[in-house]
C-alpha cells in the first residue's frame, strides 16, 4: 500500500490543507489592503453558503433556490442575540445562527420528500420571496436602533475578522469534508441517483434528504451570520431571491460538491462583480454572467471541477496503464494487477474467512426457511401480475425464479422487497411476518435486492459504495475478500470508470456484504460476457454456505440457471406453474409446454 493511501495519511491530510488555508489567510489578512479585505470577508462568506449549496443540490441532487433564505435566519439570530447580549459572544451566536438555519432547512425540505425537479425549485424559490418580503418588513433586529453587531473581541478590526472567517471556513469544510465520507454523504449521492436503490439498502430516502437539507441550511446560516458580523448592520437586501438565484448557478457551474471549487465560486461571486464595476459595466450585469456561465454548465452536463477532475484522472490512468505495460515487459506485474482487476481466491484459499465461520455458525442452527410466500396477489388494474403466489425459499440454499417475458418475476421481487404497497398476502423472512413493513426496514431486517437497471451512484468509490450498501461496519479485509470472490475491480476504484455489467457485479458484492439472509437478484448476469456468466455462476452456487444466506435468482439464462439453483419456481402469467427441486421442475411437461414451448430447448 502506498504511503498516501495509509489511514493516518488519509486522515491527517484534510488538516493539514486546512492549518495551510488558515495560515495563509493570517498572512493574506497582514498583506492584503482594507478594501480588499473586505472583499475577501464576502467571498469567504459566499463560499460557505455555496459549500451547502454543493451539498443539497450537487451532492443529494435536488433544486434549492433559497440559500440566501437560511442566510438571513443566521444573520437574523445572531442579530437578536447581540441585541440581547447573550451569552456566550459571537462564536456562539454564530453556532445556533446556523443550528436555527439547520432546523428551518427540515422545514423547508419536508416538501422535498414529495416533490422533485423543477416543483421542489419553486417551492424553495416561493419560500425565498416568501422571507424576502417578511424581512423586509420585520428587519434585522438592532437594525432599527443601529445596533452594530458585536464582533468576536481578538477579531474586531476588518484585518482579524477577515482571519477570523478564514478560521470558520476551515472548519465548516473539515466539517464537509468528513461528512461527505460518512454515510449520510453517501446517502446523499446515492439518493440522488435512485431513490429505491436508497430504499433497498436500508437507507431512509427521507433522513438522506432531510439530513442534506439541515446541512446544507446551517451551512448557509453561518454564512449569513458571518456576513451580519462583517457589515455589523445587516438589511434584507444582501438576502434576496435574486441573490439566491446566482448562488445556484455558480454552485452549479463550479460543481460546489468539491470543497476547492466551493471556494473558487466565492471567489468568482466576488470577482465578477468588482471587474465589472472597474470597467464600468453595472454590477448586476454579473447576474447575467452566471447565467450565461450556468446555461453552459448545464447544457454541457459537467461542471468545471468535475471537468478538470476527469482530465486529470484521465491522464493518471493513462500514466498507470503505461508503467504496467513497462512493468510487465520487465516480468514484475502479475496479470490480474495490471488489468485492475483482483483475482478472485479459490474457495480453498479463502477457508478461513470470516464469511465462512459466519456460514457455519448458520447452517448449524436449524434454521426457518428464509423467505414464505402465501397467496402474494399484485394487480395493476385488472391485470393481475401476481395471482396467488405461493412458495418457500430453505435457509442456505439458491431458488431460480424463472418464467417467460412478463410472468410476472419483476413484479414479485418489488412485493417482496416491499415496493409495492397494494400486494395482498403473507411474507415471512427468517420465520418474522413483514406484514406492511417499508423497503428500508425490510433491507434492515436482511432482505436485499439487487434491480434489473443499473442503481449504482457512479459518483461513489467502489470502496464507499459497498461499505453504504453493507450498511454495518466492515474491515476492509473483508471488503476486498468479498469484492476478489465476485471478481470485482478493487476497492479504490471510482464507479464512473466501471462497465455497467461490473456495476451489477459490485451491487451484488455490496448486498451480499450486508450479510443478508436473503437475496432477490434480478437478471444479475444482464450486461456480462459467456465468461462473466459462468464465473458468476460458480460464485452465486457456493455463496449461501459461504456467506450464510439464501438467494433468489431471476434468470433468463438457462445453462446458468441450471448451474446455480437448487430448486426452481416457475410462474407463468402471475402464477406458480410449478416449484420444487431443479430436475423435477424442468422435465415437467406444464414447464415445457408453456415456458419453453421445445422439450428439446430445456
Ligand atoms: N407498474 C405497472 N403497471 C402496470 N402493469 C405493470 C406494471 N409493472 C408490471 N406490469 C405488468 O405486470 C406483468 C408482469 O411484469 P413483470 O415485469 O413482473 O414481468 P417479468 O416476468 O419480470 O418480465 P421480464 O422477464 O420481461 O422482466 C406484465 O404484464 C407487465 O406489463
Amino acid at each position: 500500500m502506498r504511503l498516501a493511501e495509509s489511514r493516518p495519511v488519509r486522515m491527517l491530510w484534510p488538516f493539514a490543507v486546512a492549518a495551510v488555508a488558515i495560515v495563509a489567510g493570517y498572512a493574506l489578512s497582514v498583506g492584503l489592503d482594507g478594501y480588499t479585505v473586505f472583499l475577501a470577508v464576502s467571498a469567504v462568506t459566499a463560499a460557505i453558503a455555496i459549500l451547502g449549496l454543493g451539498i443539497v443540490t450537487g451532492s443529494a441532487g435536488m433544486i434549492a433556490l433559497c440559500q440566501l433564505t437560511f442566510a438571513a435566519v443566521g444573520a437574523w439570530i445572531v442579530s437578536l442575540l447581540n441585541v440581547l447580549e447573550a451569552p456566550g459572544g459571537f462564536v456562539v451566536w454564530l453556532v445556533l445562527g446556523g443550528l436555527a438555519a439547520g432546523v428551518v432547512g427540515v422545514l423547508v425540505g419536508l416538501p422535498a420528500l414529495r416533490l422533485r425537479g423543477v416543483n421542489l425549485a419553486v417551492v424553495t424559490l416561493g419560500f425565498a420571496a416568501a422571507a424576502d418580503v417578511t424581512l423586509v418588513q420585520i428587519q434585522f433586529p438592532g437594525s432599527k436602533d443601529g445596533i452594530p453587531i458585536a464582533r468576536p473581541e481578538s477579531f474586531s478590526s476588518d484585518r482579524s475578522y477577515f482571519f477570523f472567517s478564514i478560521i470558520v471556513l476551515a472548519v465548516c469544510a473539515l466539517i464537509v469534508f468528513f461528512l461527505q465520507r460518512s454515510r449520510w454523504g453517501s446517502s446523499w449521492k446515492a439518493v440522488a441517483f435512485s431513490e429505491r436503490g436508497t430504499a433497498a439498502v436500508g437507507q431512509s430516502v427521507r433522513t438522506a434528504k432531510l439530513t442534506a437539507f439541515a446541512v446544507s441550511a446551517a451551512l448557509g446560516g453561518v454564512s449569513g451570520g458571518l456576513l451580519a458580523g462583517q457589515v455589523q448592520l445587516p438589511f434584507a437586501s444582501s438576502f434576496t431571491p435574486l441573490q439566491s438565484l446566482a448562488l445556484y448557478v455558480l454552485a452549479v457551474m463550479s460543481g460546489a460538491y468539491l470543497i476547492d471549487m466551493a471556494v473558487f465560486g466565492g471567489l468568482l461571486w466576488v470577482l465578477v462583480p468588482e471587474l465589472l464595476k472597474r470597467w464600468g459595466v453595472p454590477q448586476d450585469w454579473g447576474f447575467v454572467v452566471f447565467g450565461v456561465l450556468g446555461v453552459q454548465a448545464l447544457t454541457s452536463g459537467t461542471n468545471l471541477g468535475q471537468g478538470i477532475r476527469n482530465l486529470w484522472w484521465k491522464r493518471a490512468d493513462a500514466r498507470a496503464a503505461a508503467a504496467r505495460v513497462t512493468a510487465r515487459r520487465d516480468g514484475t506485474t502479475p496479470l490480474a494487477e495490471e488489468a485492475g482487476v483482483d483475482a478472485a481466491p479459490s474457495p480453498a484459499a479463502t477457508a478461513s474467512s470470516p464469511g465462512v465461520d459466519l456460514a457455519a455458525d448458520r447452517l448449524a442452527a436449524s434454521a426457518p426457511p428464509a423467505l414464505e410466500v402465501e397467496h402474494l396477489t399484485v394487480r395493476f388494474g385488472a391485470l393481475a401480475a401476481l395471482d396467488g403466489v405461493s412458495l418457500t425459499v430453505p435457509a442456505n440454499s439458491v431458488m431460480g425464479l424463472i418464467g417467460p417475458n412478463g410472468a410476472g418475476k419483476s413484479t414479485f421481487v418489488d412485493a417482496i422487497g416491499g415496493f409495492l404497497p397494494n400486494a395482498e398476502g403473507t411474507v415471512r423472512l427468517g420465520g418474522t411476518e413483514l406484514g406492511r413493513r417499508s423497503p428500508t426496514a425490510r433491507a434492515r431486517l436482511g432482505l436485499r435486492r439487487t434491480f434489473q437497471q443499473d442503481r449504482v451512484p457512479p459518483t461513489l468509490t467502489i470502496d464507499a459504495y459497498v461499505r453504504f450498501v453493507a450498511g454495518r461496519r466492515v474491515s476492509a479485509a473483508e471488503v476486498d475478500d468479498v469484492l476478489a470472490f465476485f471478481g470485482c475491480p478493487s476497492a479504490r476504484t471510482r464507479l464512473t470508470g466501471v462497465d455497467v455489467g461490473t456495476r451489477r457485479l459490485i451491487e451484488v458484492a455490496g448486498n451480499v456484504l450486508a450479510a443478508p439472509k436473503l437475496l432477490l437478484l434480478d437478471e444479475p448476469a444482464a450486461g456480462l460476457s459467456h465468461e462473466e456468466h459462468v464465473a458468476l455462476g460458480a460464485r452465486l452456487a457456493e455463496a449461501p454456505a459461504r456467506f450464510g444466506m439464501s438467494i433468489v435468482l431471476i434468470e433468463h439464462d438457462l445453462d446458468l440457471v441450471r448451474s446455480v439453483c437448487s430448486s426452481l419456481t416457475v410462474l407463468d402469467f402471475g402464477r406458480v406453474l410449478a416449484s420444487g427441486p431443479q430436475d423435477e421442475v424442468l422435465a415437467d411437461p406444464d414447464v415445457i409446454k408453456a415456458y419453453m414451448g421445445e422439450t428439446e430447448m430445456l
